[in-house]
Parts: structure tokens; sequence; C-alpha cells
């Protein structure tokens, strides 16, 4: 709901914080992750789609930085777009988690298994960054708020729940937990100085909306595909289209 005045930091904050009831870490496909419950064929497609969005973030973060940003901005960034694309960062991490849940990276790389709403989800977000003026496209991050909790939740429950899962896949939600925090102190403290207006506080909270409906559309997805068993075209008879996951 919109607001009709002006608040203070502290509860535009909170505010913030507390949109975190919509992330999607309560996704029924999330939970059922956390729980234990998905097959491996589930954790595979998932794993695969995701690595669209994490090839996604660095390109974001670089629309970013041709928006202008000052430069003590853009030199906070650029460390953004190293956690990612750097020898042994976070692009690497994510193949290693592909090949720990029985993925060929050639098959990652391709981006062969991505559903198309995965997809436009994805590139809803980078062109958004390129479009948008740097400040709005840099607080569509804050989900990070949120992110390590879901991230710690993997390193605690997936060593009991998916034992089939190589250990060293895991590098790289445990890399994360730092990475997004320190996201979060510049994202959000930048956010909090300079979204003063209660049209700029409102025009924050639909940002960050827009970027909880892209989580949670990419995971509406997994589950139609994966659970429900209805990837795109399944009711066409041979139709090769349906990125259904293939590996042994
Ligand atoms: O595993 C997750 O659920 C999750 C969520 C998010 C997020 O909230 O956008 C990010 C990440 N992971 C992540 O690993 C990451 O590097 C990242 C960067 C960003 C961003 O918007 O700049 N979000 C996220």
């Amino acid at each position: 709901m919109k607001m009709s005045e002006l608040l203070s930091k502290e509860d535009f904050e909170k505010k913030l914080r507390d949109m975190g009831s919509m992330y999607h870490i309560h996704h029924p496909f999330h939970v059922r992750m956390y729980e234990g419950s998905c097959t491996k064929e589930e954790i595979q497609g998932w794993v695969a789609n995701r690595f669209y969005y994490q090839c996604a973030i660095p390109i974001k973060d670089a629309a970013i930085m041709s928006n202008n940003p000052p430069i003590e901005d853009r030199r906070k960034w650029v460390d953004r777009i190293l956690d990612h694309d750097s020898v042994g960062g976070g692009i690497e991490a994510w193949l290693d988690l592909g090949v720990a849940v029985g993925l060929k990276k050639e098959d990652l790389l391709s981006h062969k298994f991505v559903l198309p709403a995965v997809r436009f989800a994805v590139d809803a977000y980078i062109n958004f960054a390129r479009r948008s003026p740097w400040k709005e496209a840099a607080m569509s991050s804050l989900t990070e708020m949120f992110a390590p909790q879901i991230h710690q939740q993997r390193l605690d429950t997936w060593p009991k729940n998916y034992p089939w899962i190589e250990q060293n896949g895991l590098r790289y939600f445990q890399k994360r937990l730092s990475e997004a925090r320190r996201d979060v102190q510049h994202g959000l403290s930048m956010t909090l100085v300079e979204f003063d207006t209660v049209e700029l506080q409102n025009r924050a909270c639909e940002i960050l909306q827009f970027k909880l409906d892209i989580l949670w559309t990419m995971c509406d997805a997994l589950y139609l595909a994966y659970e429900l068993k209805r990837p795109p075209y399944f009711n066409i008879k041979d139709c090769n289209a349906t990125r259904k996951i293939t590996c042994d």
C-alpha cells in the first residue's frame, strides 16, 4: 500500500525489510527444496535455470555502472562485478555446483534448459538496469537483504537432505554470505539517504516489489515445469522444445 507521509529512515528501512515476507524463500518450490523433498531432476532444473540469473547479475551491474554513478559508488560496484566474473568467482562456483548436481558445464553454459519464463523474468531485470537511473537500478538489488538466510538454509540442510550432491559444490552459497551483506550495507545506506521524499519512498517500494516479482516468477516457472511436469509445450506430441533435463 502506498504511503501518504514521509517515513523516518528507520521506518523506511523497516518497510523495505518487511517486504521480505514476499521473498522467494517462501515459494512452495523453495520450501520443498529446503525440506528435502525435491527430486534430482528438480534440483538440476533449478541449478540450470538459476545459472541464467547468475550470468545476468554482472551484466546488470555493468549496466548500472554505465549509467554514471559517482566514482565512490562505481568503486564499490566494481567489486560486485568481480565477485561473479573473476577467476574463481561466482560464475565458476556456480558451474562447480552444476557439476556437483550431475550437470555438464557445457549444458549450463549453453542455457539449453532455461525455461522461457525464467529467461523473460531475468531479461526484465537487465533491461530495467539498462534503462533506469542508476540509483533506482542499484536499489533493486536490495532483495539481497533477504539472501543470506536462503544461502545459509541451503548450507544447513542440503548435506543432510541431498547427500548425493558433492559438498564442494556448495562453495557458492558460503561465498555469498559475506558478499551479500557488504552489498546491502552500501545499497541500503544509499537508498535511505537518496529516496528522501514520499514519492521516492513509494517508488523504492515499487522497485523492490518488481524485483521480488522477478524472483517469484522464476520459481513459478520451475514449479510448473518440474513439479507439475508441465513445461512449455508439454501437451504437444513429440515436441523437442520442452527444455526437459536429460543427463545421467
Ligand atoms: O540464491 C538466492 O536466492 C539469491 C537471491 C538473490 C536476490 O535476492 O536477488 C541474489 C543471489 N542469490 C545471489 O547469489 C547474488 O549474487 C545476487 C545478486 C543480486 C542482485 O540483485 O544484485 N541478487 C542476488
